[in-house]
């Protein structure tokens, strides 16, 4: 790959911004669910503190409203996590874009939920080059949404002096890049989960490539409600009624096999204590919801999968947090665990899927990114990649003003 990494850059003393994915589940008392993306982190943050650079590092976490953070949205619960994992404390740092929060060479700080910034989703030009004042090394190890043009993972690469990509984003387009670059068939990918229009936009040219796609979550229901079947209040967007019958006619179109449960397990409401009914798809009442894959779905899945050659999984097909709807999600655990397939799967809560149903040793890959590990499996570039190595063509500039350092570092 044609970019500068980590290890080509010298970080003795340099004021070093890491942006990382710690976009993780969270569970209803606040704390985390899942920490794989801070640990799969820590290699390239314990590289700078060992360099004796100053860190800084951010995050988003969730889709909070520009410039309207509420505690549910604070990075608190991570700095607390990620202080534990390097045993000293992380300060977390409010209101940081234009610097002078300090941080000595060879400390950490957290800075706060970069999705909280007014510019960060527009990837605005501007805020990047207030951010850039303050940073000597840019670097990009947020493989998990390297997928979004936003601030931190596109305008402040080029903005910053230097930008690099961490060893976690390194690995992982590495690993990606040779597992997927000849991938053995029958070739299936598990798309489910609850981002049903950022996924579903993925779909149509994955479905030209992929010889099985199998739906689940919210994005099957998608596709029933475009079928025809009735799928009273659950998750779906009838908007995308088109697009999923796009993609069903592309996958068609090379004898691809479109995969969506037959039977349902239905609540009348969101709830572990919910009452719940095994249905087939085409009995749906107006008030319930659709809520997990029921079990002539995870017999089929099962048979369905032994006979791959490689599978990609990202999301759940069922709302495995909650009791009452998680045998989906560990039935499809355990057959991709059990399948001779070569298996990669990855996402924010499907890593939290796999640590709850065990089966991380029995998967040959697993990646931090989801939707990201889906666009690079169709082959698109990753925005923030694509800055990486915009960087590193010969005679490239950085953009925006000459950053004046005025934000010395300050004794914390
Ligand atoms: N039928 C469903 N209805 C509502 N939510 C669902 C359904 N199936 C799965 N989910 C939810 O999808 C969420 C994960 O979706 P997503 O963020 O797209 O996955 P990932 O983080 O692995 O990429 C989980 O919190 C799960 O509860
Ligand atoms: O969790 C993420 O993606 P994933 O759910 O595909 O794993 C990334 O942090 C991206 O988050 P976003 O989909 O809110 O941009």
């Amino acid at each position: 790959m044609n970019f500068l990494r980590l290890s080509d850059v010298d970080l003795a003393g340099k004021r070093v911004f890491i942006r990382t994915d710690f976009n993780v589940p969270l569970k209803a008392d606040g704390t985390l669910a899942d920490d794989t993306r801070i640990r799969a982190a820590l290699p390239g943050i314990l590289a700078c503190l060992e360099a004796g650079a100053a860190v800084m590092i951010t995050s988003h976490l969730g889709r909070p409203l520009e410039g309207a953070l509420t505690p549910a949205d604070s990075l608190a619960p991570v700095a607390a996590c990620l202080g534990d994992l390097l045993g000293r404390p992380v300060p977390l740092v409010r209101d940081w874009v234009d610097g002078g929060f300090g941080v000595r060479p060879g400390d950490v700080v957290l800075l706060e939920n970069c999705r909280g910034n007014v510019g960060e989703k527009a990837d605005d030009a501007a805020l990047a080059a207030r951010i850039a004042r303050f940073v000597d090394v840019y670097v990009n190890d947020a493989f998990g949404t390297a997928h979004r043009r936003e601030c931190t993972l596109h305008a402040l690469a080029l903005a910053a002096p230097v930008a690099c990509a961490g060893p976690l984003m390194s690995a992982e387009l590495d690993a990606l890049g040779r597992a997927l670059a000849q991938p053995a068939r029958p070739l299936a990918a598990i798309v489910a989960g609850s981002k049903v229009s950022t996924k579903l936009t993925i779909l149509e040219s994955l479905a030209g490539k992929v010889d099985v796609l199998v739906l689940g979550g919210g994005i099957a229901n998608t596709f029933l409600a475009a079928r025809g079947y009735p799928v009273g209040r659950s998750l779906y967007e009838p908007d995308l009624a088109d697009a999923a019958r796009a993609v069903e006619r592309r996958l068609a179109a090379h004898d691809g096999v479109a995969w969506l449960p037959e039977d349902v397990i239905a609540a009348d409401r969101f709830a572990a204590d919910a009452r719940t009914r095994c249905l087939p798809i085409d009995a749906v009442a107006g008030d319930e919801m659709i809520l997990d894959i029921g079990p002539d779905s995870r017999r089929s899945l099962a048979e369905l999968l032994e006979r791959a050659g490689t599978i990609v999984w990202n999301g759940p097909v069922g709302v495995f947090e909650l009791e009452p709807f998680a045998a989906g999600t560990a039935a499809l655990a355990g057959a991709v665990a059990a399948s001779r397939a070569f298996s990669i799967a990855g996402g924010g809560d499907t890593l939290a899927a796999i640590a709850r149903f065990g089966v991380a040793n029995r998967i040959d890959y697993i990646s931090t990114g989801g939707g990201a590990f889906l666009e690079f499996l169709e082959g698109r570039e990753l925005p923030a990649v694509a800055a990486l190595k915009a960087r590193a063509r010969p005679g490239s500039r950085r953009i925006g003003p000459v950053p004046e350092f005025e934000n010395e570092p300050q004794p914390t």
